[in-house]
């Protein structure tokens, strides 16, 4: 379970995050939104263990969220912090030997699906191509926590579709938790089970994705838009 117990974040004068209390059971999959620099991203560096908290906790399991959290939890940086002169299967290479619960057979299989071309230089890969590539190399992780911060940025709305259906047959929801951030609403929509709105460093709301559809009626893109107007 991932556990943020009055989280405020500060970076230098600019507070991020103001406060969040929050729970996320197993088995879900969770979808943070909210406006451009509300603190989505913030909130799943926290998460990762790669930033601390100014004030309040986050446990991850029971755990503090520190650096060693890594070894629960597989991160998708919106970053492109990839070796540009490794070729793909140099990129899961290395990902095999750092991280010892990764599952090769089941990134094999990813790098077909998302139809990468092993033998390329990472800085030959389109964006679009490297942002597959991120997506394969955090869900062969067999970790209990996956945050993937923006993991359709760069891919065409051709492709989007298929490549969340796809995601749904590498996650492992009787084992593991996935929480994203995006801004694609629509597409993403049949992936998520839950949504968290954020704005300014505050959760506006928290709601079953189903619960908008069938009792609000509305798509989430709707919802967002009514909630952010109130
Ligand atoms: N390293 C940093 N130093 C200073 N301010 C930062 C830093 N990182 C983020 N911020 C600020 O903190 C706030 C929250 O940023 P964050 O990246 O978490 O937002 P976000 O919701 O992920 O935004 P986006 O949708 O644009 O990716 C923003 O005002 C941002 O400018």
């Amino acid at each position: 379970m991932i556990q943020l117990e009055g989280v405020t974040k500060r970076y230098l004068t600019k507070k991020a995050l103001d406060g969040i209390s929050l729970q996320i059971e197993p088995g879900h999959i969770v979808g943070l939104i909210g406006s451009n620099g509300s603190g989505k991203s913030t909130t799943l560096k926290l998460i990762a263990g790669l930033l601390r908290p100014t004030r309040g906790t986050v446990l991850v399991d029971g755990e503090i969220a520190n650096r060693r959290i890594c070894r629960k939890v597989a991160y998708l940086s919106e970053l492109d912090t990839y070796y540009s002169f490794f070729t793909v299967k140099q990129t899961v290479d290395l990902y095999e030997q750092t991280f010892i619960d990764f599952n090769r057979k089941k990134a094999e299989e990813m790098l077909d699906f998302m139809k990468l071309d092993r033998s390329q230089k990472v800085k030959h890969l389109s964006k679009g191509n490297r942002g597959r590539l991120k997506i394969v190399v955090t869900l062969a992780r067999e970790v209990p926590f996956i945050l993937m911060d923006e993991p359709l940025s760069g891919l065409d709305p051709m492709v989007r579709s298929s490549i969340i259906k796809g995601l749904i047959s590498f996650i492992d929801l009787e084992k593991q938790t996935v929480i994203l951030t995006t801004h694609e609403l629509q597409e993403i929509e049949p992936l998520l089970d839950t949504v968290i709105l954020i704005k300014n460093g505050v959760i506006l709301e928290r709601e079953s994705v189903e619960d908008i559809r069938c009792n609000e009626n509305l798509s989430l893109v709707d919802w967002m838009v009514e909630k952010y107007e109130q």
